[in-house]
């Protein structure tokens, strides 16, 4: 008998009466062979492998939207918004009006609450996944194959229908700004207002605008699927059943809002009512001998005076040199090369947004 983290035990003929596609997911992390059903209102459910569900409503309106969570196995509250929303879908409480590709991004890590089990998922995509040496892990051939299925997904839909991507995560500190959101590269392009505004509904007020590419998911979605993509940090990671939910009404309304077409108007885009970053300095782990400078408690986007060493890296010392310089994502624990930290410092987005 497979257990799992939650106990719940699902087999995939019992996905019609309970609803419980994360306990399905949780069942069998590693695969699953597809299946479909058609629920009474219409909607086609079809279960593309382990943690990918997407549901096509007979009448499908405009938006094609993937909601992404586990991507880090540990960062549960996510993974528990998303199962909500999705029950609720196969349960017909709710009825979707769009398309929906609901993906559980490391279901093994997730049963071993674990951020991953070898590979950072979120350092694999836009190819990267191939691109190291000998057998590939469970995360480098879970990379490629949530690149299919997310082409698969906005291809069926075809061109003319809007693309949304958003990857939901809970950072590893606490945050001086709760919710934030990485809004990844677009390549010159203008920010979008409406998204802009649809994430501020949902609570998050904070943008870190990022100015290169980059190996993650939600850039993989801007940048490969021409989708409104965005990494979601909306709260710190706690295990599963220990997450305050009421925390995530803001997000978990308006995603309901959106998915049955019932948006409520949203306020006038206002830029004195965000915060926006961008990267000042990435810095990335050369040498075991990495070491962060301040205290484990010390949260997101916390500033430091002018010339204090954040990280030491062998003979390499990080300081503070632009005034409202702050971290985010410090991480010693990373592998070699990889980001341990970013410098962001506060901009304006005067200009540089659009309908
Ligand atoms: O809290 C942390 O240190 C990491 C939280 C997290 O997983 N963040 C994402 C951000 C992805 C992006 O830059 O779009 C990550 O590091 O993968
Ligand atoms: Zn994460």
């Amino acid at each position: 008998m497979k257990t799992n983290i939650l106990n719940r035990i699902v087999e995939p003929e019992a996905l019609q009466q309970s609803g419980d596609f994360l306990g399905l997911t949780l069942t069998y992390p590693k695969e699953l062979t597809p299946f479909a059903y058609t629920l009474n209102n219409g909607t086609v459910v079809e279960v593309w492998d382990t943690g990918v569900l997407c549901l096509t409503p007979a009448n499908p309106a405009g938006i094609d939207l993937v909601l992404s969570s586990g991507v880090h196995g540990n960062e549960t509250a996510p993974i528990e918004l998303c199962a909500a929303i999705c029950q609720d879908l196969l349960l017909e409480k709710i009825q979707s009006r769009h398309r929906l590709l609901f993906l559980f991004g490391n279901p093994p890590a997730m049963n071993s609450a674990k951020r991953e089990l070898v590979d950072n998922l979120n350092r694999l995509f836009s190819g990267h996944h191939s691109k190291g040496e000998g057998e590939p892990s469970w995360e480098r051939q879970r990379a490629a194959a949530l690149e299919q299925y997310v082409l698969r997904f906005f291809n069926e839909g075809g061109a003319n229908r809007q693309r949304l991507l958003y990857d939901l995560h809970t950072a590893i500190r606490g945050s001086q700004f709760e919710k934030f959101a990485v809004y990844p590269f677009l390549h010159g392009k203008p920010w979008s207002k409406s998204q802009l505004q649809f994430l501020h509904a949902c609570g998050v007020e904070t943008f870190l605008l990022m100015q290169t590419p980059a190996s993650t998911f939600s850039y993989f979605g801007a940048q490969s699927c021409g989708a409104h993509a965005f990494t979601l940090e909306l709260g710190k990671v706690r295990p599963f059943g220990e997450n305050d939910m009421s925390r995530f009404a803001d997000c978990d309304l308006m995603l309901r809002a959106l998915i049955v077409d019932a948006l409520p108007a949203l306020a006038d885009f206002d830029e004195s009512r965000f915060n926006f970053f961008v990267v000042s300095r990435a810095v990335n782990k050369q040498s075991e001998q990495f070491e962060l400078c301040f205290a484990r408690n010390i949260e997101n986007f916390t500033q430091f005076p002018l010339g204090t060493v954040l990280a030491r890296d062998g003979d390499i010392e990080y300081r503070v040199d632009e005034p409202g310089e702050a971290i985010i994502f410090p991480n010693a624990d990373v592998a070699l090369g990889q980001r341990a930290m970013l410098l962001v410092k506060p901009v304006s987005v005067a200009g540089q947004v659009s309908d």
